[in-house]
């Protein structure tokens, strides 16, 4: 008997219902926060959009804009030339990542709790231990998202600045280095502006979720939202890049797959 195809088997689940398409990317909104560093450094750009016409002389049947906003606006996908760790790997801008890294599965674990309790909450190798003792081994290849609920705060709660900088959950060095170097996981994402914590700079080395991740060729994605509607194990994702040449990450659409029933 033929086995089915794959591919004929998702696309009727999609049209059956059996498989829900769930939304994990933010409005791209000038009033949407982006990372803000130490003030002597490079500044992320909000997101701007400029009309070039609407049905008017500048262009009678048709509306258009122009937008602008950083690689790193926005809900968005870190390629591993985005950190001095990953420069000289191959295939490491976004033009250039196999595309069949853009489709994966995905495990959720949630740390919504602890980020309740406290903002610089940090994912540990015992929350990673103990999560696998409850749902299994992470799989390689996987993507893992720290779901947070941080995407539930707006405006400055977002960011979360104090005197001494930004603060929200977080990888510790050690947990983002078991993942990549004992899970093989394809990347790590975040809710938070940043895959690292916002006291990430604080760390030995520096941003470890960066230094790591992209030093290992993985990659990151962060700024996403609705994590809350996702199981623990059984989603996918897409989550492709813009191809910009060269480029150092992108904002995006990321979609998940979830299972019904
Ligand atoms: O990749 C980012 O958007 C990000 O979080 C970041 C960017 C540049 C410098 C530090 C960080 S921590
Ligand atoms: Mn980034």
């Amino acid at each position: 008997e033929k086995l089915a195809n794959p591919v004929e088997l998702l696309s009727s689940a999609l049209l059956s219902g059996g498989v829900e398409v769930v939304d994990l990317t933010h409005t791209l909104d000038p009033d949407f926060p982006v990372i803000v560093l130490p003030p002597e450094f490079g500044q992320c750009a909000r997101f701007r959009m400029e009309e070039i016409s609407s049905y008017d002389h500048r262009g009678p049947a048709w509306k258009w804009n122009t937008f602008t906003c950083s690689e790193h606006t926005g809900t968005h996908f870190d390629a591993p030339i985005h950190w001095i760790s990953g420069k000289d790997l191959p295939n490491n801008t976004v033009d250039s990542i196999p595309p069949e890294h853009f489709v994966g599965s995905v495990v959720v674990i949630d740390c919504s709790e602890g980020s309740a309790q406290d903002d610089d909450f940090e994912l540990t190798p015992e929350i990673i231990a103990a999560w696998e003792a409850e749902h299994g081994r992470i799989p390689p290849a996987s993507w893992v998202f720290m779901r947070t609920d941080w995407s539930k705060r707006s405006g400055a709660a977002y960011l979360n600045m104090r005197d001494d900088g930004p603060h929200s959950p977080g990888p510790t060095p050690e947990a983002i280095k078991f993942l990549i170097d004992e899970r093989g996981i394809r990347g790590f994402g975040t809710e938070t502006v940043g895959t690292d914590a916002g006291q990430g700079a604080h760390y030995t080395p520096p941003y470890p979720a960066h230094f790591y991740l992209h030093g290992a060729g993985k990659y990151g994605l962060q700024c996403m939202c609705n994590l809350d509607q996702l199981p623990a194990t059984g989603a996918m994702i897409f989550c492709a890049p813009l191809k910009i040449k060269g480029g150092t990450g992108s904002p995006l659409r990321v979609l998940a797959l979830v299972p019904k029933g």
